[in-house]
């Protein structure tokens, strides 16, 4: 924990790009930073005990749709018992690097966890994206993962450090030096 100096939080509705530009961002800042997924652990526990194939859950493809639903369900069970259940575990990746983006931040109590825990040095950000664009990019509606508290408590959340536009306006890389001016 002693080695990280920021902590850059990714937030956004399904398909506004929150991978792509994590990505991208981890790319530039290079080999002192990493990416770490709330959802990894979910995943990896969901991939044992169904008999799935990890890298099918943690890529863009049709089977993260299938079991996104009971994954929630799931997950939220967990989660009631210990908000920062899934944070903790996330992070539990042996030495962290200098920068570490977190990909899916999706509920204010991930906020609320990280805050707690490196204070003073989270950088939070609201990827947004207009619902035009996300279809393109593969987004359809579904009851119980887009109506629910996974993909819709930051909805009104204020407080966030950055919002930044991901509809093409900018490009990737205009996207991500504007984070880095804010480290
Ligand atoms: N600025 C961009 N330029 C080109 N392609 C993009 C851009 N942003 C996102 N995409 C593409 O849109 C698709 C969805 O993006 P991505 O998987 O990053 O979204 P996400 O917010 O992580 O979605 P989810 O919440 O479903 O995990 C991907 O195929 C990605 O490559």
């Amino acid at each position: 924990m002693t080695n990280v100096k920021h902590i850059i939080l990714i937030s956004g509705k399904r398909k506004c790009g929150k991978d792509y530009i994590s990505e991208k961002l981890q790319k530039r800042l290079g080999e002192c930073s990493q990416i770490v997924r709330i959802s990894e652990p979910i995943k990896k526990e969901w991939s044992r005990k169904d008999n799935v194939g990890l890298q099918e859950l943690l890529s863009d493809g049709p089977l993260k749709e299938k079991y996104r639903k009971d994954m929630i369900k799931w997950g939220e069970e967990l989660r009631q018992k210990d908000y920062g259940f899934f944070c903790k575990l996330a992070m539990d990746t042996g030495t962290l690097r200098e920068t570490v983006i977190v990909s899916d931040i999706r509920r204010k109590s991930d906020i609320k966890y990280f805050k707690e825990c490196y204070n003073g040095k989270v950088l939070i950000v609201r990827i947004t994206c207009s619902e035009e664009t996300r279809i393109k990019r593969g987004w359809i509606f579904r009851h119980g993962v887009d109506d629910v508290e996974s993909e819709c408590d930051l909805d009104d959340y204020e407080n966030w450090d950055l919002t930044v536009e991901n509809n093409g306006h900018l490009d990737g890389d205009e996207i991500i030096n504007l984070i880095i001016s804010e480290l």
